[in-house]
């Protein structure tokens, strides 16, 4: 049943993303020596146009001169407008062809290329209402049809009033006239379009405004495709996330904020009260406080390997799912290692450093191959194995200490205990992950047992490390060399000084936190946490979850997904059952997992059910979270 309200769309910026006048310019002028003086001189008439320093009359007039179209370009001005429907229009097809009868196109654009792209949405020719080309026998485009009243001002509250509508009427339009028309009185409601186009003239004036078509049928009750709208999600992105990971969130509809340094636990907690995806790197610390704050908050984004700066269980308390990317920068950080332990034994950072002062000092001394070596890895998770592999393949002799039962690669040795690693290997490679209980896993009486003349790199987390100790047995002359990626205490951002008790050492190699820092890895990382994230909000899919019981789901098909999220306690899933059973609601697939925390159960449903049925499994005890997708 179409719903009785009257919608009046405007077309250009609006159905589409585009301009069609600006599209067709790109097209007619293609071999023109002109083509981007004249490209540009469209624009700025355009924008003179809307702007009402030039009329809209005159504005037509020279743009279509300045075009010289034809009929047949205008074919391919609709093929590529096809590819352009604004990205909400397309999401709701179903909608906008339930609802034909009662949509309206009003444009100041052209019948000749509107009808076949609204028409794919199943919007009938005597709906629209816009301009029309003139052509001369040889199919130029010369005129337009100067009676309509769509060539002049206020056209559009003109045609509206002839057409002579009733009932609710809105209209939905990135333009100043598209205002007017409520303006003049023939409209109940003017919805400011800003999914394209944001012009605050025309914002000011609006009854709403809409970052999405989603956001106008939310507010009226009329989504049917989804239960929230996209341009309703606030993402707030820290820490220099790469730019392909803004771009995919932005172009999924969501509100996407970036800011480029981690922020401090003060200014999250205000910041993170209207954020419902959140996006970190290593500096950003989500703690209890912080997430005291984050009552919109569904997914966390680590856009890197480490959630120990996570506060991960009480992220499961609040029913907010936590994915990170676990093999994103895994090679990148293996590369760096390699590279250190050479630079480490041929002493090459301090003799670079020697020669920009200008000194030559050619000697063998204190210097090393890595081949046949000992290189002792702690941690043998993804990075210590890869790094066991590349290693091996030059020529170092790999052994390895893990707390848990891990397969040696190749030739790698395990080791018994991490005192039998430390005291036994030329080089120690730290990779163990952020754990709380990692503090200072390498304190003094460790490094003490390291052989002299041995080499230290950490490149997981500063808190694994005695720095002090450190300081101490490269000053004795025991260790021969040091690489620190990661400190205790690290700058928030590239302004703040780097402060440690490393600084000035001999043969040390610091660097600032880079070991995942390429951009290949950034790439990788900026597609994949995205991704998940994505897939968690659209479908439910936990797969990948570091927090979450893990749950690959299939497609949902003709159905409703309930997701419920609740304390893993006795007895939900029977209630969840239960309510369904009461309520007559058919199951068309469901699933459960659980672990010591939480359980995570998705139920899919035939579409027809009541209100009070959600509202019942709403309020089952244990309840975390609850969300319907449609
Ligand atoms: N410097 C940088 O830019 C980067 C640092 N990292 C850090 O590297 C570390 C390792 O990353 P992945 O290998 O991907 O993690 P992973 O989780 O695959 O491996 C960690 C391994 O350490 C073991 N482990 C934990 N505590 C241990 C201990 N006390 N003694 C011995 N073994 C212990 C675990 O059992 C596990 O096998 C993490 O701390 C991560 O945050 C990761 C990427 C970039
Ligand atoms: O992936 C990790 O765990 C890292 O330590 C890399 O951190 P970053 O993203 O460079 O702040």
């Amino acid at each position: 049943m179409p719903h009785p309200t009257k919608f009046i769309i405007d077309f250009d910026s609006t159905f589409t993303q585009v301009e069609a006048l600006d599209i067709l310019g790109e097209i007619s002028l293609l071999n023109d020596p002109d083509r981007e003086i004249k490209l540009k001189a469209i624009k700025d008439i355009t924008d003179k146009g809307m702007e009402g320093t030039v009329t809209f009359r005159d504005s037509l007039i020279q743009r279509i001169d300045i075009l010289k179209a034809t009929k047949s370009q205008i074919a391919d001005l609709i093929l590529e407008l096809k590819q352009k429907v604004s990205k909400s229009f397309e999401r709701n097809k179903e909608f906008l062809q339930d609802n034909a009868a009662n949509i309206y196109i009003v444009s100041n654009g052209f019948r000749d290329f509107i009808i076949p792209i609204v028409g794919d949405y199943g919007i009938h020719e005597d709906n629209v209402f816009a301009n029309e080309f003139v052509y001369d026998e040889a199919d130029n485009i010369v005129d337009f049809n100067r009676e309509n009243p769509l060539s002049q001002n206020n056209g559009k509250a003109e045609t509206i009033r002839k057409i002579n509508l009733e009932g609710e009427i809105y209209v939905i339009g990135d333009g100043y006239t598209d205002y007017e028309i409520k303006k003049s009185g023939l409209a109940n409601k003017f919805y400011a379009f800003t999914e394209n186009v944001n012009r605050p003239k025309v914002t000011r004036e609006a009854d709403h405004i809409a970052p999405s078509l989603d956001e106008i049928l939310y507010v009226n009750n009329l989504n049917t495709k989804f239960s929230y709208p996209k341009s309703r999600i606030k993402v707030l992105l820290l820490e220099n996330v790469h730019q392909i990971g803004v771009d995919l969130l932005n172009a999924e509809g969501y509100e996407v904020e970036v800011v480029s340094s981690a922020m401090s636990e003060e200014e999250l907690c205000e910041k993170i009260k209207t954020v419902s995806i959140l996006g970190i790197r290593s500096k950003t610390n989500v703690t209890k406080k912080v997430l005291e704050n984050a009552n919109r908050l569904i997914a966390v984004g680590a856009f890197c390997i480490g959630t120990n700066q996570i506060d991960l269980e009480t992220c499961q308390e609040k029913g907010i799912a936590v994915f990170n990317a676990p093999f994103s920068n895994t090679r990148s950080v293996v590369e760096m290692a390699i590279a250190e332990i050479i630079f480490l034994m041929r002493n090459f950072v301090d003799k670079t450093a020697s020669m920009h002062q200008g000194n030559w000092d050619k000697s063998a001394t204190g210097s090393f191959e890595i081949r046949g070596k000992k290189l002792g890895i702690v941690g043998y998770g993804n990075i210590g194995a890869q790094l066991s592999v590349l290693a091996e393949n030059m020529g170092l002799n790999v052994f390895y200490y893990d707390v848990i039962e891990k397969l040696a690669l190749g030739n790698a040795t395990k080791v018994n205990s991490l005192d039998e690693l430390m005291s036994t290997c030329d080089i120690i490679s730290l990779h163990v992950d952020g754990r709380k209980d990692n503090e200072n896993v390498i304190n003094r009486k460790k490094i003490e047992l390291m052989k002299p003349g041995s080499y230290l790199l950490n490149l997981s987390r500063g808190h694994v490390v005695d720095i002090p100790a450190v300081r101490d047995a490269i000053l004795s002359g025991r260790l021969a060399g040091c690489a620190f990626d990661v400190f205790p205490e690290e700058p928030k951002n590239n302004k703040e000084p780097f402060v440690s008790e490393l600084i000035g050492l001999p043969n040390t190699i610091l660097t600032p936190h880079i070991g995942g820092s390429t951009l290949e890895a950034q790439e990788n990382i900026a597609r994949f946490v995205p991704g998940k994230i994505m897939e968690y909000i659209n479908t439910g899919n936990t797969y990948n979850s570091v927090n979450f019981p893990n749950i690959q789901l299939p497609f949902l098909q003709n159905a409703h997904r309930l997701i419920h999220i609740h304390m893993n306690e006795p007895g939900v899933l029977a209630k969840i059952n239960q309510i369904l059973a009461n309520f007559e609601i058919n199951i068309v697939g469901q699933y459960l997992k659980t672990n010591e925390k939480i359980g995570y159960v998705i139920t899919d449903i035939d579409k027809a059910y009541s209100n009070e049925a959600l509202d019942a499994l709403k309020h089952i005890p244990g309840t975390i979270r609850f969300r319907v997708l449609y």
